[in-house]
């Protein structure tokens, strides 16, 4: 189950969050497509495309503008499918970034030629198992890096 209630970093506030987050949201019913995770301190969905090609020339185009922004996803791919999570580590929960990026990845998918379903996204199938383990299984990322 989804969470009732999103969870803000603390660098965004729930105003903010409240005008420019809701509308990613496919439970609010205004064509969103992005799910609110179960602790509500991130959002996630499933991008599926023709092929391998055009999901790789997707992830490409996000991974420029990662690199732009400084700021990454959790994100799997199974040939033409990827599935992707935004959340900020540091501080924990959802901010702009998260939001200004999410945006980004529905209006870039778009140009790959998206293949969207109504209503496939109900289980996220093995690439959200795949998140759910790098996720847990990675965690060196946004850590201050020690001095050696
Ligand atoms: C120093 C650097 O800006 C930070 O480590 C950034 C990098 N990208 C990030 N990405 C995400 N998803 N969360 C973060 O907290 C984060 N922190």
């Amino acid at each position: 189950m989804a969470a009732a209630q999103p969870v803000f970093s603390s660098n965004y506030t729930a105003e903010e969050g409240a005008k420019e987050f809701t509308s990613l949201l496919k439970s609010e019913g205004q064509g969103g497509r992005w799910t609110l995770i179960e602790s509500g301190k991130g959002i996630e969905r499933r991008f599926r495309f023709k092929g391998f090609k055009k999901c790789w020339g997707f992830m490409g185009t996000v991974a420029q503008e990662c690199i732009v922004q400084k700021h990454h996803p959790e994100w799997s791919n199974v040939y033409n499918t990827t599935f992707m999570r935004w959340t900020t580590h540091s501080p924990p929960g959802l901010s702009a970034k998260d939001v200004l990026m999410a945006r980004f990845c529905d209006e870039a998918a778009a140009t790959f030629g998206e293949v969207y379903e109504e209503g496939s996204e109900e289980e996220g199938g093995l690439g959200k198992d795949l998140v759910d383990r790098v996720g847990v299984e990675a965690g060196d990322c946004c850590v201050p890096k020690e001095k050696r």
